[in-house]
């Protein structure tokens, strides 16, 4: 694992053993059944990529580690609803405090004011993380392979299964693909083009592993997406699912911008 990865997960670990003792596994059960049901994340996906567009899972997200605050005035109704205008798929919702300034609310406010199924944003190291998210009303998590062992991630991943959620498994590399393949069932797969040592990202990294996986898999460019050439680019690859943060939090008119990179991509 890298530096900062193992870092980052250290210090969610730490905040996981602190809700876990003050909120009860009966509180999350209530909060559950009320949650409306998951929102096929990866069938939306898939939908747009048989209707042969782009399709696009929009970050909301207000700062990282290696940029600092991105997007001054944030509010995650507002970006959620220019999303979805501006004609996303799903919305990724990072809900991290410390690294991302991200929160648990941003991910229930987006979630009310759209139709789109959301992701949790958020470093899985324990299955309750999953459970929590469900009780968000969270349609999908993620899995980082390089933050876990085997026997966490299928954990997880069954925690997931078992709450109807779709889960997103982020690789970086050959190896770390090639580990998600033989441990999980889940075959929407991230590549993940930022380097976690240094912060830059290459989609090489994409083009690289996309012949690698098999048909039937939903492959999604994630990070350093940074306008409507990348997408073209990636889509020559054969990738057709892209997940984007930055480049659309830092403009202003955040729907004409979800617009114009899905416009110009061939989709
Ligand atoms: O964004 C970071 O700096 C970062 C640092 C350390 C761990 C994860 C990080 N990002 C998480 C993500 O996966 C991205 O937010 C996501 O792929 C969108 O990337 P981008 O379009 O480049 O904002």
């Amino acid at each position: 694992m890298t530096d900062k990865l193992a870092e980052i997960c250290a210090t969610t670990a730490a905040e996981v053993a602190r809700r876990k003792a003050v909120v009860s596994d009966a509180d999350l059960a209530i909060r559950i059944a009320a949650a409306s049901p998951p929102r096929g994340f990866r069938a939306a996906l898939d939908g747009k990529i048989a209707a042969g567009q782009a399709a696009l899972i929009a970050e909301i997200k207000k700062a990282s580690p290696s940029k600092g605050v991105i997007r001054a005035d944030f509010d995650p109704p507002t970006h959620a609803r220019a999303y979805a205008a501006g004609g996303a798929a799903c919305l990724s919702v990072l809900t991290d405090g410390p690294y991302f300034q991200g929160d648990d609310a941003y991910l229930v406010a987006a979630r009310a004011a759209v139709s789109l199924p959301c992701l949790r944003k958020d470093f899985m190291v324990d299955p309750w993380q999953v459970t929590e998210a469900r009780a968000l009303g969270a349609d999908a998590i993620l899995i980082i392979v390089a933050a876990l062992d085997d026997a966490t991630m299928v954990a997880i991943e069954a925690e997931a299964e078992a709450h109807g959620m779709d889960v997103l498994v982020e690789v970086h590399n050959e190896d770390e693909l090639a580990r998600a393949l033989a441990t999980l069932n889940s075959r929407l797969i991230g590549v993940n083009n930022r380097d976690l040592k240094r912060f830059v990202t290459d989609l090489a990294i994409s083009e690289r592993l996309a012949p690698l996986v098999a048909p039937g898999t939903t492959l999604v460019c994630e990070s350093g997406i940074a306008g409507p050439q990348d997408i073209a680019r990636m889509r020559a690859a054969g990738i057709h699912a892209f997940l984007v943060g930055e480049h659309l939090m830092r403009h202003e008119d955040v729907e004409a911008a979800t617009c114009a990179l899905l416009a110009d991509s061939g989709s």
